[in-house]
């Protein structure tokens, strides 16, 4: 039996202005701070034997917050771009409805949440999806699989590819996928790895 605990950064400045964020690293808002906060605090009767995040300061930052909360601040951290957010390429910075008024509403929520639409030098959630769980079967999975428990704090697609592949989403139902900042969501595994339990944390 193990646990695996996800976690979407809390509110980025971008998230706050509406922005397309992807790998531009961008800082927590004062709101985001303390969403991570209080994820920190749903956490406290949870035990975990290492964390994992990407190396974008937004997740960095709350991972960091949460650890405090939970008084684990020396918890082994594995710092990997393999959890980056998914790259919006050409859409970056850019104002999200900015971008429904230039290329209609039905272009941009396929860059967003189609499973392989490419956005202009961008990844698609599908490349995301090859990066993140090459790397959570190769590094994270052995880990549950012998016992541990894990801490994943990372970004909305990086991490809607992950529940993809754990709660064997198709590639249609994902677009219905998202992930609240700083909601955590648990997952228990039995000895065998299936999953015996998914459900938030609040
Ligand atoms: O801007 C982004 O990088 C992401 C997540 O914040 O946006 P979206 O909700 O479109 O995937």
């Amino acid at each position: 039996m193990s646990n695996l605990i996800i976690i979407r950064h809390g509110q980025s400045e971008w998230n706050l202005e509406n922005r397309f964020t992807g790998s531009t690293d961008i800082e927590l808002s004062v709101a985001g701070e303390m969403e991570a906060a209080n994820a920190g605090k749903l956490l406290r009767k949870y035990s975990f034997d290492e964390a994992f995040t990407s190396v974008l300061v937004r997740a960095v930052h709350t991972l960091n917050i949460v650890l405090k909360e939970i008084d684990k601040v020396l918890l082994p951290v594995t710092k990997t771009a393999a959890f980056n957010e998914r790259s919006y390429g050409d859409l970056q910075g850019k104002n999200k409805m900015d971008m429904i008024k230039k290329y209609g509403s039905a272009q941009v929520l396929s860059w967003r949440r189609g499973y392989d639409t490419t956005p202009p030098h961008g990844e698609s959630l599908k490349d995301t999806y090859n990066r993140v769980v090459a790397y959570y079967d190769k590094e994270i999975e052995p880990k549950l699989r012998a016992g541990k428990n894990v801490l994943i704090v990372a970004h909305g697609n990086s991490l809607r590819a992950l529940m993809m592949h754990i709660e064997k989403i198709s590639e249609v139902k994902i677009s219905d996928t998202n992930l609240k900042t700083g909601i955590p969501r648990l997952y228990e595994f039995d000895s065998g790895m299936k999953v015996v339990k998914a459900s938030y944390i609040s």
